[in-house]
C-alpha cells in the first residue's frame, strides 16, 4: 500500500517535471522567436526555404513532415508580414500555396500568445465560403499543427444539428467556419466567447465579401473585437475601399504576386475557347470526352439541376470515362465522399457547380471544362485554377455559344487572360441529340431532369448582371430543350410577354412528373384558329417525324383529317378508297365459303403480294366475331385450334344498363336526332361538355393539391417527432452518463494539434490517471490513453476521409 503512494507521489513529481520542463522549452522559445520578429523587417527580409522562418520547432517539423521545403512567392512575401501582425490583402495566382501563407501566422501568432485551452478562448477564426474549401483548410491546419501544438481546432460547416456544435465550439481556440453557420453560433450559442480574438482570416476573400455573404459577413463583423489582425487571400484580390472599410483593416499590405505578371493565370495552364451553339454544347462535350478518356476532367455547369441531367444521362449512355457529379444540393456525407473519390481518382470525369471552382485543391487534373459560361471573368481563373496547380501543367477549354463570344473574350482579355480560340474538328463531332430524345421519352424521371436542366439554364441567364455577355433574347432556346431531348421548350415563369396568372392557374396535364409549380411545359400546340390543342405523349411520339423510318405512315395514321392527294388514291376491296403510295400495300378480294370459312386463291394470293410472297393465306369468319379473322401465318394458323385463344377474337358482349322501369340501355346511346337539336348546336354542345369536364378537372386538381400539400406537411411532422425524440433520447444519455455528445457527432471536433508527440528535452511523461473510455477509443487503444501502434501507424498516415481527420483528431484530446 505503502509502496503504492509513494510509486504515485514519485509520477506526480515526474508529471510535474514533465509540465514545468515543457513549459520553460516554450517560454524560451518564444522569448527568442519575439526577438527575432521584432527585429524583422517584411519590406527587406526575404526567406526561401521555410527552415530560416522564424517560426517555432513544432511548426517546422509539421512543415517538413508534408514535404515542403521552399516558400512559393506569396508565402515569403506573407508569412513575414502575418508573423509580425499586419493586416494583409494577399493576392496570388490559383494553385500557388496561399493556404500556407495564412495557416502559419495562425499558428504561430497562437503559439507566441500561448492561446492554448479553454480559458484561452477562440484565438482565430478562418472563415470560407464553401464547406469543401474550409474542410480542405482545416486539414492543412492539422496536417501542419498535429506535430506538437496543443490547440483545441474544430470544423464549423454546418449540415448538423446546431446542438451538436455547441459544446465543442466554446472550447476551441482555432475555427474553421462557413460565414452562414459561424454567424448562427455567434447568435445562438450562449458561451461561445469571441472577446480574445486576435486573428480573423477570409480565404476567397472577394467572395466572402461580395452580395452573396454581404449581411453574414457585417453581421460577424459586429461580434469581433475591433483590436484585431485580418487577413485577406484571393487568386482575385478585392482592393473596394468600401470592403476594406467594412472590416476596418489597419493600414493593410498589399502582397499581390501576380500584378506585374503578364497574365493572371498560371504559366503552365495552356486556355482556349470554341464557339459552340448552345444547342450543340452537350453534343462539343460528348465528343470531347470520347477524345480525353485517359484525362481527368472537371466541367463546370450552371446549376445543379444540370449538373444532375448531364450526369444521369451521360451515364446512361456509357462514356467509357467513370463520371462523377458534385453539386450544393447534396447531403454533406455524399459531398465530401466525392470530392474525396475524385480526389484519388486518376482518370475520371467530374461534373460540378461552381461549389468547388473556388480553392479546391485536387491533385492532377488535366483538363477544366467551362460548358456554360462563368459569370464574370474571376470565376473564369477559379474555375481553370482547378488545374495547372504548384507548377503542374494543365488545359482549360471554355465553350461559347456566339452570343458569348465578343462579350467575354473581352472580359477575359481586360483581366489578363491568354486565351485562344480552337475549332472543333467536324469529323470528330458526334450528334447525341436522338441518344438524348431516345432516353427522355422511355425515362420520365430522366425528361424530369431535363426540363429542370432547362430552366434552370434559362434562370441562370436570366439573373446575370453582364447583359453584354449573356442575352437571353438571342438564344435558341427551342433548339436547346430539343438537345436535352425534350419534345418542347418548358415555359419559364419569369420570361416576357407570360400571362403570370394563366401559368399559374393552368391544369396540370396527366401524369407527367415534368409538372410542378414552378414552371410549364409551353408545348400546347395551337389548332387551326389558334386554340390550344390537347396532346398527349403519344401524340408527341407520333409527331416525332425522326424516330424511325415509319414516321411519315404514322403521321398519316394521326392525321386524317388532313388533305389527300386525290391522284394517289386507289379503291380497296370495298371500294373505299386507300391511299396508293405505299408499294407494300395489299389488296384483298375474300371469298367466304358456306360453312363460314373463306380463302382468297392462290393466284390472287400471288397478284395480291406483287409476287413478294405475302402470307396472305386464308380468311376465316368466326362465329360471334365482329370481323373475320386473317390467316396470314403459322402462327395464326395453329391459333385456330385453341379455343381459349380464338375467345380473344369474340365479341365479348355489350355492357348494359336499366333504367327506372327496367328498360336495358346502352352505356352511351345516341339520342335521337330532335332532342339533340333542342339542346342547341353541336359545336355549342361540345364546348359545353368541354367547359364542365374542365371545372371537373380543375376542381379535382384542387382536391389533389390540397392533398399533396397535407401529405408533405404529414411528413413534416412526422421527421420533426422523429428528430424532437433523438434529441431527448441524447439529452437523456447525455444526463446519465456525463458524455459530451458534441464529440460524439464529431463534425466540429476540438482537436488537440499535435500532442501526441513528445518533445525531446523532456523527461519521460508519467502514465496518466486511469479514465473511463471515450467512445472514439476503440480496442486498439492501450491503457493510459497511449495509441497502440496500429493507432500510431494511423496517425502516421495522413486520414483519407473527414470521419478519419475528426476521429484521429478526436484521439489526441486524451492528451490534454
Ligand atoms: N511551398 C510549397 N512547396 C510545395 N508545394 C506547395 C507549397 N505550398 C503549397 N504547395 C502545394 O500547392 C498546392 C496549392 O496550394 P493552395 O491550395 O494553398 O493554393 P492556393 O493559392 O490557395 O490556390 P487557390 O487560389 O486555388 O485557392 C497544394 O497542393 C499545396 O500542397
Amino acid at each position: 500500500m505503502g509502496n503504492r503512494v509513494e510509486k504515485s507521489q514519485q509520477k506526480k513529481k515526474r508529471g510535474a517535471g514533465f509540465g514545468q520542463s515543457k513549459r520553460k522549452t516554450d517560454h524560451t522559445q518564444i522569448e527568442k522567436l519575439e526577438k527575432a520578429i521584432n527585429e524583422l523587417d517584411p519590406k527587406e527580409d526575404s526567406f526561401k526555404d521555410f527552415a530560416d522562418l522564424p517560426i517555432s520547432d513544432i511548426t517546422k517539423e509539421g512543415i517538413k513532415a508534408n514535404h515542403y521545403s521552399v516558400l512559393t512567392d506569396i508565402q515569403a512575401k506573407a508569412i513575414p508580414y502575418g508573423l509580425k501582425g499586419s493586416d494583409i490583402l494577399g493576392a496570388a495566382k490559383t494553385g500557388s500555396g496561399k493556404t500556407l501563407a495564412f495557416v502559419i501566422p495562425v499558428l504561430e501568432n497562437l503559439y507566441r500568445a500561448q492561446c492554448i485551452g479553454k480559458d484561452a478562448g477562440l484565438g482565430a477564426m478562418i472563415i470560407s465560403p464553401t464547406r469543401e474549401l474550409a474542410i480542405q483548410i482545416f486539414e492543412v491546419l492539422y496536417r501542419i499543427g498535429r506535430k506538437g501544438h496543443l490547440f483545441a481546432a474544430g470544423l464549423v460547416i454546418g449540415g448538423k444539428h446546431l446542438r451538436e456544435e455547441q459544446d465543442a465550439l466554446v472550447r476551441m481556440n482555432i475555427v474553421v467556419c462557413t460565414p452562414g453557420r459561424i454567424l448562427q453560433h455567434l447568435s445562438q450559442t450562449v458561451n461561445f466567447n469571441v472577446d480574445n480574438l486576435r486573428m480573423l482570416v477570409l480565404d476567397e476573400a472577394d467572395r466572402i465579401l461580395d452580395m452573396g455573404f454581404q449581411r453574414d459577413v457585417d453581421a460577424i463583423i459586429d461580434y469581433l473585437p475591433k483590436e484585431r489582425q485580418t487577413m485577406l487571400f484571393s487568386a482575385t484580390q478585392t482592393k473596394r475601399v468600401s470592403d476594406l472599410a467594412r472590416l476596418s483593416l489597419q493600414d493593410p499590405e498589399y502582397i499581390s504576386v501576380h500584378e506585374a505578371a503578364t497574365a493572371a493565370t498560371p504559366q503552365s495552364l495552356q486556355q482556349n475557347y470554341v464557339v459552340a451553339p448552345l444547342p450543340e454544347k452537350l453534343d462539343t462535350l460528348w465528343s470531347f470526352l470520347q477524345t480525353a478518356k485517359k484525362s481527368k476532367i472537371i466541367v463546370f455547369l450552371s446549376s445543379g439541376k444540370q449538373v444532375r441531367f448531364v450526369y444521369e444521362s451521360f451515364r446512361k449512355m456509357q462514356p467509357g470515362i467513370p463520371l462523377l457529379h458534385l453539386h450544393g444540393r447534396q447531403k454533406q456525407f455524399a459531398r465530401h465522399d466525392i470530392t474525396s473519390r475524385f480526389a484519388k481518382d486518376k482518370t475520371c470525369c467530374l461534373f460540378a457547380t461552381d461549389v468547388v471552382a473556388r480553392g479546391i485543391d485536387f491533385p492532377a487534373v488535366d483538363w477544366v471544362v467551362q460548358v456554360d459560361c462563368p459569370e464574370d471573368a474571376d470565376t473564369y481563373i477559379h474555375r481553370v485554377g482547378r488545374t495547372a496547380r504548384y507548377e503542374r501543367n494543365g488545359r482549360a477549354i471554355l465553350f461559347l455559344d456566339p452570343t458569348e463570344e465578343e462579350g467575354m473574350v473581352k472580359r477575359l482579355e481586360h483581366k489578363k487572360v491568354p486565351i485562344e480560340k480552337i475549332n472543333i474538328k467536324e469529323k470528330k463531332q458526334k450528334s447525341i441529340k436522338d441518344q438524348l430524345q431516345n432516353l427522355c421519352f422511355k425515362d420520365p424521371q430522366l425528361k424530369y431532369l431535363g426540363q429542370k436542366a432547362f430552366s434552370s439554364y434559362v434562370r441562370s441567364i436570366y439573373v446575370q448582371k453582364d447583359k453584354e455577355v449573356f442575352k437571353l433574347g438571342e438564344l435558341p432556346l427551342e433548339e436547346f430543350a430539343a438537345s436535352l431531348g425534350l419534345p418542347g421548350a418548358p415555359r419559364v415563369k419569369f420570361m416576357e410577354g407570360d400571362d403570370m396568372k394563366s401559368i399559374k392557374n393552368a391544369p396540370r396535364r396527366g401524369m407527367s412528373p415534368s409538372e410542378d409549380d414552378t414552371e410549364e411545359e409551353e408545348n400546347d400546340a395551337k389548332d387551326a384558329k389558334g386554340k390550344a390543342k390537347v396532346r398527349t405523349r403519344y401524340d408527341r411520339m407520333f409527331e416525332r417525324r425522326n424516330q424511325d423510318i415509319l414516321a411519315d405512315h404514322y403521321t398519316k395514321l394521326i392525321r386524317p383529317d388532313e388533305e389527300v392527294d386525290e391522284s394517289k388514291l386507289a379503291e380497296d376491296f370495298n371500294g373505299e378508297a386507300v391511299q396508293d403510295d405505299s408499294f407494300m400495300t395489299v389488296k384483298r378480294r375474300i371469298a367466304v365459303d358456306e360453312d363460314g370459312i373463306g380463302a382468297s386463291s392462290s393466284d390472287e394470293e400471288d397478284a395480291a403480294s406483287g409476287g413478294a410472297g405475302l402470307p396472305v393465306k386464308k380468311v376465316v369468319a368466326l362465329a360471334g366475331a365482329k370481323e373475320p379473322l386473317l390467316i396470314d401465318s403459322k402462327r395464326r394458323e395453329k391459333l385456330l385450334k385453341s379455343k381459349k385463344k380464338l375467345l380473344n377474337f369474340k365479341d365479348h358482349g355489350k355492357k348494359i344498363i336499366f333504367d327506372d322501369d327496367g328498360k336495358p340501355h346502352e352505356v352511351y346511346e345516341l339520342e335521337d336526332i330532335d332532342t339533340f337539336k333542342a339542346k342547341g348546336g353541336a359545336e355549342e354542345q361540345r364546348k359545353t361538355f368541354l367547359d364542365a369536364e374542365r371545372q371537373r378537372v380543375q376542381l379535382a386538381d384542387v382536391e389533389d393539391k390540397a392533398m399533396a400539400k397535407q401529405k408533405r406537411k404529414d411528413k413534416r411532422e412526422k421527421q420533426r417527432e422523429r428528430e424532437r425524440e433523438e434529441f431527448e433520447e441524447e439529452a437523456n444519455e447525455e444526463e446519465e452518463f456525463g458524455v459530451q455528445l458534441g464529440d460524439r457527432h464529431a463534425r466540429h471536433i476540438p482537436v488537440d494539434l499535435g500532442s501526441d508527440e513528445s518533445d525531446e528535452e523532456v523527461e519521460a511523461p508519467v502514465k496518466p490517471a486511469k479514465r473511463p473510455k471515450k467512445w472514439f477509443e476503440d480496442s486498439d487503444e492501450e491503457e493510459g490513453g497511449k495509441p497502440s501502434k496500429k493507432r500510431r501507424k494511423q496517425m502516421d498516415n495522413a486520414p483519407e476521409t473527414l470521419e478519419d481527420l475528426e476521429a484521429l483528431a478526436a484521439g489526441f484530446l486524451g492528451g490534454k
